[in-house]
């Protein structure tokens, strides 16, 4: 049994927020000063300096910084300077499990699979084989805040949030590829996985990797980086430059290493922090690696719209959907404090068309379709989409335990860092289903106001006077 499984479930939402990293194996009460490592810290350092990754002189080190480890500079590091180089011997990624004792089981896996199974093994591995990797295993968290290791009390603090069924959908997910690898290759390999592996320890390894795996690196869609894999996010480093790189290891080397540079000026002692992806929602966030940003266009809700099947003009509504870069289910990522995605409306339009506006399907207005449709069409189709979408609201907005006050009130007490985030996570989408409501009450006062199609039309055509008032060609 794996020695995580114990705190596997995490810890009380109503318990004190506390910095401590509770979970690492060990327990550290002061912080980023080399004497205060823990001993596996330790033992990972001078594994590194061994294996001569790093030196006396590296600007960085780890540290015990209030996200758990961290990166520490030894001394002041300029904007841009390169505070680590990891050459590729060091790399965990599927190309290096394929070379590995269990490559050839691996073969045809998913990449993150087949890199989980190998982090798996090497953790619960006891025989002499697994020295090599064991210092950098032994320090890698047993969980992070992440909702994939939220207990079902904790989940319930997210009940009715999008965070929820996208956490169940991936908790699902997950258990699915873990039953699957169970009877394909890890039943049938019992010399090589000679311990009893869990859906948790599967679980553990899909975490890590969330968490730790760099990706989008040329060539790498996934590696893990021991070492690199210890700088923490800053919120306030916004800058969008790649902080990390895989480049040659030098002039006459075919090698390759990672480097990774701070984007800021950073002083001896400090940590070294960089930016993880300023594209990421708060539920990206809180679901890769279990923090959530205060920073409120991290807060968004998506929108799923589609054209029924059953919608008489089904086959239409698709081919102009379609030609204008949108699907039969479309999905509308809707943020906070920005406007609406520019093709919603249209969109929605669209969907909405029947009636006496259906002449607007027909194909001799297929190109300029889409043009109409940035604007109200109709009175009877803008009132459709304003109670479609308003109606879709308050029904979201009823299925969440807690007002928007009530989170308020709660925020900044002395709360625990997973019911922080819950609150963070209900209480944005509530905004952002608040916001998105806000507009289309606006645009249903506007209904009376608004120039539709046929207006627009007669005014093209000259037959709209000033005031708008159609003009009549009165006989002499
Ligand atoms: C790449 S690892 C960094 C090393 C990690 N702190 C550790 O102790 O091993 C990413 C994890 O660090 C923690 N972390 C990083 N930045 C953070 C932040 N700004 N606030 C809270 N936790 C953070 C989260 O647990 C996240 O899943």
């Amino acid at each position: 049994m794996s020695t995580f499984f114990s705190t596997f479930t995490s810890p009380n939402p109503l318990k004190p927020k506390s910095y401590l990293p509770q979970n690492h194996h060990f327990s550290v009460k002061c912080s980023a000063t080399s004497a205060s490592l823990p001993p596996s810290v330790q033992t990972f350092w001078k594994w590194l300096n061994d294996e001569k990754v790093v030196s006396s002189k590296s600007p960085a080190k780890p540290g015990m910084v209030k996200e758990g480890l961290g990166l520490v500079a030894q001394r002041d590091i300029g904007r841009n300077e390169v505070v680590l180089e990891v050459p590729k011997k060091f790399w965990i990624n599927s190309d290096m499990v394929l070379g590995s004792e269990i490559g050839r089981v691996c073969d045809g896996l998913k990449p993150w699979i087949s890199v989980a199974l190998f982090l798996i093994r090497e953790k619960l591995r006891e025989d002499e084989g697994g020295a090599y990797w064991r210092s950098y295993i032994d320090i890698l968290p047993e969980f992070t805040d992440s909702t994939i290791f939220w207990s079902e009390e904790e989940l319930s603090e997210i009940e009715g949030t999008q965070l929820l069924s996208t956490t169940l959908s991936v908790k699902e997910y997950v258990k699915n590829e873990f039953l699957q690898v169970q009877e394909q290759v890890i039943s049938p390999n019992k010399r090589l996985f000679p311990f009893e592996i869990t859906l948790d320890d599967f679980i553990w390894a899909f975490g890590i990797l969330r968490s730790r795996a760099f990706s989008r690196l040329r060539g790498q869609n996934l590696v893990l980086i021991p070492l690199a894999d210890l700088i923490n996010h800053s919120a306030s480093i916004t800058t969008e430059d790649y902080a990390y790189e895989i480049k040659g290891a030098g002039l006459f080397s075919r090698d390759q290493i990672f480097s990774l540079r701070s984007p800021i000026y950073v002083k001896a002692g400090q940590q070294v922090l960089i930016q993880y992806d300023l594209n990421k929602s708060n539920a990206e966030l809180a679901l890769d690696y279990g923090f959530i940003e205060s920073t409120p266009d991290r807060n968004t809700y998506t929108l799923t719209l589609q054209i029924s099947e059953s919608d008489p003009y089904f086959d239409d509504k698709l081919d102009i959907a379609e030609t204008n870069g949108t699907k039969a289910v479309q999905y509308f990522d809707i943020t906070l404090g920005r406007p609406l995605p520019p093709k919603m409306l249209p969109y929605l339009r669209l969907v909405a068309l029947g009636g006496t506006d259906s002449f607007l399907l027909e194909s001799i207005f297929r190109n300029s379709v889409w043009d109409h449709l940035e604007l109200p069409f109709s009175r009877d189709n803008e009132e459709v989409i304003c109670q479609v979408v308003r109606s879709a609201c308050q029904s979201a907005l009823s299925s969440y335990r807690t007002t928007i006050e009530e989170d308020e009130k709660l925020k900044g007490g002395n709360i625990s860092s997973r019911l922080e985030i819950a609150i963070g996570i209900r209480a944005g989408e509530k905004k952002v289903l608040q916001q998105i409501d806000e507009v289309f009450k606006e645009k249903e006062m506007e209904l009376d106001e608004n120039e539709y199609y046929q207006e627009r039309r007669l005014r093209d055509l000259g037959l709209v006077g000033e005031q708008g008032d159609i003009i009549f060609w009165e006989p002499k």
